[in-house]
């Protein structure tokens, strides 16, 4: 490191890096205090050097060769371009070459962490990924640091800031889903391809980490169970809604003596709920530690200076530390997964027309089949189109497919998390 100046390269200046570049810049007196060195941009990797960018930088800065940056004389790089390839050879050149690296990409940790894990600890060079997971929640480092000695049995949380922010504008502005996610992308919350986070693949990288953390082992992502929120419908929205509950995309780790089970899908809440109460691009993360009890943290989990807060925070505070081996990334296999019981609640939707379905033929059918159901809302409109929620205990695969086949219903369940 030159004496005075730690030199920095980006690979990448989009959200996240303008945001980096505006912290560096505004933080310019404190970081030089706490470093005794200056922070020093000396490249920045781009795809395009002629677009135009929210941040001002000398164009001489700019490169789209990415030999330039590894030629450079650079300390540390902030991987903030996103994606696994070409990303995962640049990264893995740089810490061979012996740069610390600073990565804000889930994606690249999710599908090859255990191999850049084991490669930083060979080259010993820090590997520092806080704005991976929840934005600016600094939730890595707590676990990291401060839950080690608790047992935690299990994790929940809102992972992913633009299904948020769509689901709490679906809910309270009556806005379309294609309309939100626009502004979620022009708010720089969504990820370059935004499949990504509807289809929840961005909250299911970020809990493969936190498994990683907590557990010390994680699933491979194919043993993952992962559904989005593309799929869902203002009807959902409102039918939960009128029957006390609130729909957000909840991600959870469990652990048992058989292994772990790591999910991501559309979860309904009462509204009273913790989790239910983040609104906007906010995440949460929920966990109990057997001597701490119940923490929840919470903060913004999406865009320019919350991420380039937690990507700062990281650069810093590596910069302070010697280096010590990172604990080693394991993935245990599929059969170690644990099944989702099937008498717990769940919130079960049907649509159609009420000619074949009526609510009494439907709740016989239910009955008979040993259905239990303690919650029932019913709204017809003026087309003859019949909407129910109902909240049920019971119900299996066959019946769905009864009620699709017989009734005529579209059906569509949500599990129900009862308490804080
Ligand atoms: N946005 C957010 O709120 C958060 C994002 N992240 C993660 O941070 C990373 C960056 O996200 P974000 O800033 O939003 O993404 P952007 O799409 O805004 O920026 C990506 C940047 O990387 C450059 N880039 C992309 N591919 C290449 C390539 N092959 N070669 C050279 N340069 C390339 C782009 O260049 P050019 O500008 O010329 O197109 C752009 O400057 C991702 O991993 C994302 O998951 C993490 C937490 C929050
Ligand atoms: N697209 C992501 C960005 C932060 O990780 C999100 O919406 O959470």
């Amino acid at each position: 490191m030159s004496a005075g100046v730690i030199k920095v390269g980006l690979l990448g200046l989009g959200t996240v890096g303008g945001g980096v570049i505006k912290t560096i810049r505004s933080q310019q007196e404190k970081l030089a205090q706490r470093l005794g060195k200056r922070i020093e941009i000396v490249k920045a990797l781009v795809r395009d050097s002629e677009k135009e960018r929210a941040v001002q930088v000398d164009p001489a800065l700019l490169t789209t060769d990415f030999e330039d940056v590894l030629k450079s004389d650079v300390d540390i790089v902030v991987e903030v371009m996103g994606g696994v390839e070409p990303t995962y050879d640049y990264v893995r050149a740089l810490i061979e070459k012996g740069c610390h690296v600073v990565t804000a990409n889930k994606e690249l940790l999710a599908k090859r962490g255990p191999e850049l894990v084991d490669l930083a600890n060979q080259h010993q060079v820090h590997l520092a990924y806080e704005a991976s997971v929840a934005g600016g929640i600094p939730i890595l480092s707590v676990l990291r640091q401060f839950l080690r000695t608790n047992d935690i049995q299990g994790v929940r949380g809102i992972l992913n800031g633009t299904t948020n922010f769509i689901l709490t504008k679906m809910e309270a502005e009556q806005l379309s889903y294609q309309e939100v996610l626009k502004q979620a992308q022009e708010l720089g919350y969504a990820e370059a391809d935004p499949r990504s986070d509807v289809e929840g693949f961005d909250a299911m990288y970020k809990l493969y980490i936190l498994a990683q953390l907590v557990y010390g082992e994680s699933l491979p992502l194919a043993d993952v169970v992962r559904k989005g929120i593309a799929d869902l419908s203002a009807g959902h929205i409102r039918i939960a809604s009128e029957l006390g509950y609130r729909i957000k995309l909840i991600a959870q780790a469990q652990k048992a003596e058989q292994g772990i089970r790591l999910s991501v899908q559309p979860t309904v809440l009462p509204i009273a709920h913790p989790l239910a109460q983040i609104q906007d691009a906010f995440n949460a993360v929920q966990l109990s530690g057997n001597i701490v009890g119940d923490l929840l943290f919470t903060g913004r989990g999406a865009g320019e200076l919350p991420t380039a807060s937690a990507v700062v925070e990281d650069l810093a505070y590596l910069l302070t530390q010697p280096f010590t081996p990172h604990p080693v990334w394991t993935e245990k296999n599929a059969a170690a997964q644990l099944e989702q019981g099937q008498d717990e609640r769940v919130l079960c939707y049907l649509e159609g027309s009420c000619i074949a379905a009526t609510p009494d033929r439907v709740l016989h059918f239910l009955r008979e089949a040993g259905v239990n159901v303690t919650k029932l809302k019913v709204q017809f409109d003026l087309g003859g189109v019949l909407r129910a929620g109902l909240i049920v205990t019971g119900i299996r695969e066959e019946h769905e497919q009864v009620l699709k086949s017989d009734f005529g219903l579209s059906v569509r369940c949500f599990p129900l998390i009862e308490s804080a």
